[in-house]
């Protein structure tokens, strides 16, 4: 393969949700963007991108299409994955509120819709750390990370609530980052999948 480079395929979970907005985020980070919507797919992909939407209605199309296990398992295999907004609830391993959690991959505790009724969808300028001085977040009816496990890196707080933080091959924001035309939190996803290739 001489001089030519593999490009980078990042998966979109295409149920339900922010997924256009993501595609095109990808393809502005210079990587191959896939629209998942058979489990098969996954297998193709080096990272996955779980979008803002409603974590119940995706939940229940997950189990519908009969994803769950796949999910699971992708994360287990050390790929990236990352969970926007609605993709973040679906990530945590607890849910304030619910008995069970989702997929259930990563060791943080979150609350749903937690920025309070009067502000249902705002923006924030936010610093996330080794990403960004001045993101600017779009939050829709967001949950927050009340609690993180040790192995947790938090990268963002807005009004002391964290609101992105990393585990390993996982991670999670509460807002829209596919919303603007700022596609640095993308970029940062498709370089962990590069690195988790071994590129
Ligand atoms: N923009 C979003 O993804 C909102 C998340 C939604 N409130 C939920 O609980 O699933």
């Amino acid at each position: 393969m001489a001089g030519k480079e593999m490009m980078i395929k990042i998966g979109v979970l295409g149920l339900q949700g922010a997924v256009r907005e993501h595609v095109h985020s990808i393809r502005e980070s210079g990587a191959e963007a896939i629209v998942v919507k058979d489990k098969d797919q996954l297998a193709e992909i080096d990272g996955l991108i779980l979008p803002g939407g409603e974590s119940t209605t995706m939940r229940k199309l997950i189990d519908k299409y009969n994803f769950m296990e796949s999910l699971k398992e992708f994360a287990r295999s050390g790929k990236p994955m990352f969970g926007t907004c609605a993709g973040l609830i679906l990530l945590a391993k607890n849910i304030i509120g619910y008995e069970h959690p989702h997929i259930g991959v990563m060791d943080v505790k979150v609350e749903r819709n937690s920025f309070g009724r009067q502000k249902d969808s705002f923006e924030a300028d936010i610093p996330i750390a080794g990403i960004a001085d001045d993101f600017q977040a779009v939050f829709i009816r967001a949950p927050h990370i009340v609690q993180a496990g040790e192995n947790v890196e938090i990268l963002a707080k807005h009004n002391e609530k964290i609101v992105a933080a990393r585990e390993g091959n996982i991670l999670g924001c509460s807002f829209h980052p596919e919303l603007t035309d700022d596609h640095r939190i993308t970029a940062y996803f498709v370089n962990m999948a590069k690195e988790a290739k071994g590129n």
